[in-house]
């Protein structure tokens, strides 16, 4: 609370802020600089004037775009009647000049065990490091919120990959690299999911670990538990992996020899530099 009664609204501003003022404190020594704060306050005007044009016009842009076109048609998708797509001005490519990157979807298929997530970390942590904006959509993680209702059943498999690819598809509208890391062992799931977006803006990824490494990991003594009849349906042991027949990158790991998690996430950062997607 401060004389006026009134909390803060951020440490270091006064709430004469709110009122209109500009009373900053840098910690110890609080001043008023009400003259100055005149001055911010046409800047910030004369701002918003050009920002109110600037919108005007890409609204114009829009119109002039949907100029001659039907705008009342009504979709029907799934068990969605009358939907109508709404454009808005600000599109991909505004987003991906903002952020100076491309945004796809990294897909990383792979046994439990092959190293999806520490690969996909690695990757997150060097696209990090060189300014690159990624998210990491993990299955395991997927399954604890988005996707709890799913079982791992064939057509239950399915929808966790169609929910995935179709939240992945919006990061990667929102400029983001997506990197989704999920098992995802039906062929026909993961093309799906390639085909919902431009061709290029799928990397598909195969851990291409032999189970017997994964086996011998086992880190969550998952395998054990299946082994033992204890987990039924599990990926390699009683329930199919089909491996992509067609991946863009293939990260092999051969009994007692694979390459580091940072070796692996390197490759993937060389394809999206030679394809142009770590700039604008
Ligand atoms: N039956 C069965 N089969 C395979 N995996 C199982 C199963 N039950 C639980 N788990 C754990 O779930 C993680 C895989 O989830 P995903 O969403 O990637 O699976 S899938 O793509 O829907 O097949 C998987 O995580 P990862 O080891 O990271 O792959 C397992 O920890
Ligand atoms: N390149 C690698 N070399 C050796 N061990 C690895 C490698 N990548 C991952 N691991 C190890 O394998 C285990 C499984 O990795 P994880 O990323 O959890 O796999 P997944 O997500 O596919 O289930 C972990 O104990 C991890 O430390």
């Amino acid at each position: 609370m401060n004389a006026s009664g009134l909390k803060p609204a951020l440490p270091g501003i006064s709430s004469s802020k709110r009122l209109g003022f500009f009373s900053f404190s840098d910690g110890n020594k609080p001043f008023d600089s009400k003259p100055r704060g005149v001055c911010l306050i046409k800047a910030a005007m004369e701002e918003t004037q050009t920002l109110k044009q600037d919108v005007n016009g890409m609204v114009d842009k829009l119109a002039n775009r949907h100029a001659g076109k039907n705008h009342n048609q009504l979709s029907t998708i799934g068990n969605s009647t009358n939907i109508k797509w709404h454009e808005c001005p600000v599109e991909k490519i505004d987003r991906e000049k903002l952020l100076k990157q491309k945004g796809c979807v990294i897909w990383i298929t792979g046994l439990s065990g092959s190293g999806k997530s520490t690969v996909a970390c690695a990757l997150s942590h060097m696209l990090y490091q060189r300014g690159n904006l990624s998210y990491i959509l993990d299955g395991d993680n997927v399954r604890h919120g988005l996707n709890r209702d799913l079982s791992f059943k064939a057509e239950d498999r399915a929808e966790n990959i169609r929910r995935v690819g179709e939240v992945a598809k919006l990061f990667a509208d929102a400029g983001f690299i997506c990197i989704a890391c999920l098992i995802s062992p039906y062929r026909r799931d993961r093309a799906e999911c390639r085909s919902m977006l431009p061709n290029r803006d799928f990397v598909e990824v195969f851990m291409d670990v032999p189970l017997q490494v994964c086996e011998n990991r086992d880190p969550k003594g998952l395998y054990k538990l299946a082994r033992a009849g204890k987990i039924k349906g599990f990926t390699g042991i009683d329930d199919p992996y089909e491996p992509p027949l067609d991946a863009e990158i293939v990260l092999q790991c051969n009994t007692g020899d694979c390459s580091t998690p940072c070796d692996m996430a390197e490759k993937v950062i060389y394809y999206l530099e030679a394809e142009g997607y770590l700039q604008a």
